[in-house]
């Protein structure tokens, strides 16, 4: 809990220094005095109430969860879209009206502060209204008895207050949505700096404004991850969605800003096809799943085979799932290779994601794989006999 904060900073720090090196010591060791700034915190509040006011627009549409320990379900609205359409109009018109967006380039460590400072509280506050819930809210890891850890992995499963689901707003829309709004005022600086922004910081914000305008596009399918369906929300997500999201995914447009790399035509093609390449594979996989855990004989995967379980769901075992048993990990770690590559290979730091992002989805996978079995059994273990690759066909 203190590591990953001060991990955070680290990379803050790091990515404006000159030699950049990710594994050097950071430049210096910041005081109070440049990480506190009033001005970030009331920054960061508006920003959490302007995303909350958002989500609370009536939305397009209102989907189901799937189904709770007790048999009910949650409904969530579907707007993240729309917010992010919204919040887009809302920026423009503050750049036209002189709104200079390019500093939060020079504010990212306070905000990075503020935004770890309340993900500690917003945390201590979801710990505190658990004690409150009833057992059959409750996550099934998150519950050992040991207040930290159960701190960290967060003991309910759908905390809520009315109709308002804290897990669902985090996951996608304050960090989400903030990390294009930063990436863009890199993408500003940069502009202001040297006259105009340079091919590697258009690719790093096209890349991730498309995985995070799919994310919202898509926002229906998050319903079937298992950050919804199965962990309980504490400090891991909370810290995760609202500050290291937002501040280490845009190490990328961080570090091009002070340490700009040339980037011709043709590579910056091939980094292109691979990012699509990616993409393709992640937005197949996850949408092939969540229109199957949906509705299983929808014609667009009616016709793929599956295995029965003595649950009465059932695992695909065509398809995009009959590949590997994690294709979704696959197309997104294929896209965070492309992420970093417009940053060149003279330093390690733009690649800190892709590597972080590898330990993540193996840990995360095994973690899937353990509740899988719990849940599955003998299924499960035919269908890893018959995909036996876990996220890299015929490596790992
Ligand atoms: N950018 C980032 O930082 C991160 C991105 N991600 C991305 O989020 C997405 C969701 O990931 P995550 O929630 O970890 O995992 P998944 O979306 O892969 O969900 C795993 C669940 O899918 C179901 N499942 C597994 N195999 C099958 C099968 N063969 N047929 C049908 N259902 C199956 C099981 O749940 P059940 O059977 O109960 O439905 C399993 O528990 C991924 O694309 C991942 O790359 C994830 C973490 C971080
Ligand atoms: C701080 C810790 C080291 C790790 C925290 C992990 C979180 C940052 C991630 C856990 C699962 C996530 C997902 C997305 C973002 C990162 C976190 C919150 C996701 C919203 C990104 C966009 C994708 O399209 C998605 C499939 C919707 C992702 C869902 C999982």
């Amino acid at each position: 809990m203190l590591l990953l904060p001060a991990t955070m900073v680290h990379l803050l720090l790091v990515a404006r220094s000159g030699p950049a090196r990710l594994l050097g010591p950071p430049p210096y060791l910041p005081g109070l005095e440049a990480l506190w700034s009033p001005r970030a915190l009331l920054l960061w509040l508006t920003w959490l109430g302007l995303q909350a006011a958002l989500y609370l627009l009536p939305a397009r549409k209102v989907a189901e969860g799937q189904e709770l320990k007790d048999k009910s379900t949650l409904r969530y609205p579907i707007n993240g879209f729309q917010a992010l359409v919204l919040t887009a109009l809302l920026v423009s018109l503050g750049v036209s009206a002189g709104l200079p967006v390019g500093e939060l380039a020079e504010m990212l460590l306070p905000l990075a502060f503020v935004a770890t400072l309340t993900a500690f509280i917003f945390s201590l506050l979801l710990y505190l209204k658990a004690l409150l819930a009833p057992t059959s809210t409750l996550a099934p890891g998150g519950n050992s008895g040991n207040p930290i850890y159960d701190f960290f992995l967060g003991r309910e499963l759908n905390p809520r207050i009315r109709s308002f689901d804290f897990k669902y707003f985090c996951e996608l829309r304050p960090g989400l949505i903030g990390w294009v709004l930063i990436n863009l005022a890199l993408l500003m600086k940069e502009a202001e700096l040297r006259g105009s922004p340079s091919l590697a910081m258009w690719l790093v914000n096209g890349f991730q404004l498309l995985y995070v305008g799919d994310a919202l596009w898509q926002e229906e399918a998050v319903l079937t991850t298992m950050d919804i369906t199965h962990d309980g929300f504490g400090f891991m997500l909370a810290f995760g969605d609202l500050a290291w999201v937002p501040f280490t995914y845009s190490l990328q447009a961080q570090f091009l800003l002070y340490h700009p790399q040339p980037l011709g035509l043709p590579m910056a093609s091939v980094i292109c096809l691979i990012n699509a390449f990616g993409f393709y594979i992640f937005r197949g996989a996850n949408s092939q799943k969540n229109t199957f855990r949906k509705n299983p004989s929808d014609p667009r995967v009616a016709d793929l085979e599956t295995i029965p379980t003595a649950t009465g769901r059932q695992l695909l075992v065509s398809g995009w799932w009959g590949m590997v048993r994690h294709p979704n990990y696959l197309g997104d770690l294929i896209m965070a290779l492309a992420w970093s590559l417009p940053c060149g290979m003279s330093h390690l730091l733009p690649y800190f994601y892709l590597l972080y992002f590898t330990a993540l989805l193996v840990h995360r996978e095994g973690r899937d794989e353990r509740q899988c079995l719990q849940k599955y059994g003998l299924a499960w273990r035919e269908y890893c006999r018959r995909v036996p690759y876990r996220i890299v066909p015929y490596i790992y």
